[in-house]
C-alpha cells in the first residue's frame, strides 16, 4: 500500500487559520519506534480522543510520526490535551504536536524538468560523472554490501562504515569510530581526482564515512542539506543497480533546522527547483554552494519523466554516500543554512 503523504498546513492554506486548523492529521515529534514506542502504543493513547485511521512515520528519524484521525475535532482535542506535556502512557515523553494536512497526489507529482547533464543545472559545485564504475565493478560492490548486514529503517535499508550516522540528530558520533572504510571502496576513493575543476582543499577528500542506502522502487529521501557541522565540504554519491531523479531546492528563506525536511513542510518560503537524472554507475559530487546551500531530495515516485520519456525506477537503487567527518565547526559562506554559525 502506498503511504499517504502529509505536510504541515501553510499560513495561506485554506485549512489553517492563525495556527488553528480543521485538519484531522497531527504531526507529533518526540515519540516513535526509535525511542521504544510502537505505532500501536501511540495509537492507543490518541484513540482516547477519537477514531484513529492510521499512524505513519513522518520521516526516517523514528521519533516523528503522523496520527491520522477520522475527525478534525478529535485531532483538535488531542492536540489541546497532549501538546507540550509529558505523557505518562508514552514513557513520560513530552510530545510536540502540530497540525498536518494530506498532500494530494497532484501535488506529489508536480515535477520539475529533469536534466541529464550537470552543467544544465548551473549549480556551482555540483558535478556528475557517468560511468564512474564499470558494470563488473558495480556487481562486485553490490555483492560486497549484500554479504554484510543491513540495518532496516522505516522504508529503506542502510549500512554505515567509518562512523555511524544518527538519523535523530542527522549527525555522527565522532567518539564512536567503527573503523577504517572497507577495502571494497578503495578503488573508488583512488578515482576521485577524475572530477574536473577539482581544486577543493584536500582535507575534505580524506573520506572516512560511508553510508550505503538501499531504496526499493518508489522510496525516496526527504529534502535536506547534510548537516554542516557533521561533514566537510565534499559529499559524493555513487548510484548502483538502478537510476533515480534527484531534485535540488534552494529556499529563499531558510534556517539550518529547516534542512531536515521542515523547509518543504513549512511551505512559507519559496524555492528554486532543479532536477538531475542519476544513472546507475554514476558518481555525483556536491561541493561548495551545492553542498552547503541547496537541499537535495529524491522524490518518492516509481516513475519519473526525463525529457518526455517515462523512466521507471528499478526494484532497488543502492547508493554509496562518501563523506569526511568534520572535527572543527563549519566556517562556510552560507551561515543561514549552517548549524555551526547560528546566532543564539
Ligand atoms: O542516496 C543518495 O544518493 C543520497 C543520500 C543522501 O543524501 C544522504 O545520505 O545524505
Ligand atoms: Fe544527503
Amino acid at each position: 500500500m502506498v503511504q499517504p503523504r502529509f505536510v504541515r498546513p501553510t499560513k495561506s492554506s485554506p485549512s489553517s487559520n492563525s495556527g488553528e486548523s480543521n485538519s484531522s492529521n497531527l504531526y507529533v515529534a518526540n515519540c516513535g519506534p526509535a525511542v521504544g514506542l510502537s505505532h500501536d502504543a501511540i495509537a492507543a493513547v490518541f484513540a482516547a480522543y477519537g477514531k484513529v485511521n492510521g499512524v505513519y512515520a513522518a520521516d526516517d528519524s523514528g521519533v516523528r510520526i503522523i496520527i491520522s484521525f477520522a475527525d478534525p475535532c478529535s485531532a483538535k482535542s488531542a492536540l489541546e490535551a497532549l501538546n507540550g506535556r509529558p505523557c505518562p502512557d508514552l514513557k513520560g515523553r513530552s510530545l510536540h504536536i502540530r497540525y498536518s494536512v494530506l498532500q494530494l497526489p497532484s501535488e506529489v507529482n508536480d515535477c520539475v524538468p529533469v536534466s541529464l547533464v550537470d552543467s544544465e543545472l548551473n549549480i556551482p559545485g555540483l558535478f556528475l560523472l557517468p560511468d564512474f564504475v564499470s558494470v563488473e565493478e558495480e556487481q562486485q560492490l553490490l555483492a560486497a554490501v549484500d554479504a554484510r548486514p543491513w540495518i532496516g529503517l522505516a522504508k529503506r535499508r542502510v549500512q554505515h562504515y567509518g562512523y555511524e550516522f544518527c538519523y535523530g540528530t542527522r549527525n555522527v558520533d565522532t567518539k564512536k569510530r567503527l573503523g577504517e572504510l572497507p577495502s571494497f571502496v578503495s578503488p573508488i576513493l583512488e578515482r576521485m581526482s577524475l572530477f574536473p575543476n577539482f581544486d577543493i582543499n584536500s582535507a575534505s577528500l580524506d573520506l572516512d564515512q560511508l553510508t550505503v542506502n538501499e531504496y526499493p522502487s518508489g522510496v525516496g529521501l526527504s529534502p535536506h542539506i547534510d548537516t554542516h557541522s557533521a561533514f566537510e565540504d565534499c559529499i559524493f554519491s555513487l548510484s548502483l543497480a538502478g537510476p533515480c531523479i534527484m531534485e535540488f531546492r534552494r529556499y529563499s528563506v531558510s534556517t539550518w533546522k529547516a534542512s531536515s525536511a521542515d523547509a518543504e513542510k513549512s511551505g512559507d518560503s519559496s524555492c528554486i527547483r532543479k532536477a538531475l537524472y542519476l544513472p546507475p554507475r554514476s558518481m555525483l559530487l556536491l561541493s561548495g554552494e551545492a553542498r552547503y546551500a541547496w537541499n537535495h531530495y529524491i522524490p518518492h515516485h516509481k516513475v519519473g519523466k526525463v525529457k518526455e520519456k517515462a523512466i521507471r525506477r528499478s526494484s532497488r537503487r543502492v547508493s554509496f554516500t562518501l563523506r569526511k567527518v568534520r572535527n572543527l565547526p563549519c566556517r562556510c559562506k552560507y551561515p543561514q543554512y549552517c548549524d555551526s554559525q547560528q546566532q543564539m
